[in-house]
């Protein structure tokens, strides 16, 4: 099966949110990435719960809410309360990850374990049980536009491994510098759903940059 397409809305036209929401949504896109950021776990900030709520009336597109805060416990009954799918919280960002994924299963969200390209595999081990989705950072976060760090897909690898050997069934996310050529080694070693954000949205033609990803994964 194709890698399922998640366009990053940090990297969309702001004032047309909604066309290019409908775009990307045509073109067989399933997620719809919604990047939320503090200025502290990383340097800038983004998108408010508020946004997410806006963004449920004028899709059905799969919401996935990636927290880069700090103590995302703070905020997760505010964006499952707003719409949420997915809610991902940072290994990185709490020293209570089990409990953080404990409430957003508790609010009736798909759960997600985020790891930086710094963080190791087997760190998220104890919470695998406990989760839909696994985001593997393939850049560091905080922006858009990176390049792919290569070197994080020995990781996705890994966990892919891991997911088999424990019986496990959840989705490997990609996210950071993906695009039809970095995607390819990154779904051969076990992603399932990738991250896009300038690839898809800087330049020309977002429908046939979603159907690039789904033709380089086949
Ligand atoms: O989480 C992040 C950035 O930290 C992303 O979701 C970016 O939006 C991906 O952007 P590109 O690397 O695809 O431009």
């Amino acid at each position: 099966m194709a890698i399922k397409v998640a366009p990053s809305v940090l990297a969309a036209d702001y004032m047309n949110l909604q066309k290019d929401v409908e775009i990307v949504s045509n073109a067989g896109a399933e997620y719809l990435h919604i990047d939320v950021m503090d200025g502290q776990f990383v340097p800038d900030i983004a998108y408010g719960a508020g946004w997410v709520k806006g963004f449920k009336k004028i899709t059905d597109m799969v919401l996935d809410v990636h927290l880069m805060v700090q103590n995302p416990e703070r905020f997760i009954e505010e964006f499952a309360n707003a719409g949420s799918d997915i809610i991902g919280v940072h290994y990185e960002a709490t020293p209570h990850i089990h409990r953080a994924l404990q409430m957003i299963k508790n609010a009736g969200v798909k759960a997600e374990v985020v790891i930086n390209p710094g963080t190791a595999v087997e760190l998220i081990k104890p919470v695998l049980h406990m989760v839909d989705q696994v985001l593997v950072m393939t850049v560091n976060p905080g922006f858009g536009g990176q390049k792919f760090l290569p070197e994080t897909v020995e990781k996705i690898k890994e966990l892919a491994e891991l997911k088999s050997e424990l019986g496990l069934e959840f989705d490997i996310e990609i996210d950071g510098g993906v695009n039809n050529e970095t995607v390819k080694a990154a779904y051969e070693a076990g992603a399932t759903v990738a991250v896009a954000g300038s690839y898809l949205f800087d330049k020309v033609d977002p429908v046939a940059k979603v159907n690039a990803l789904k033709e380089a994964t086949k």
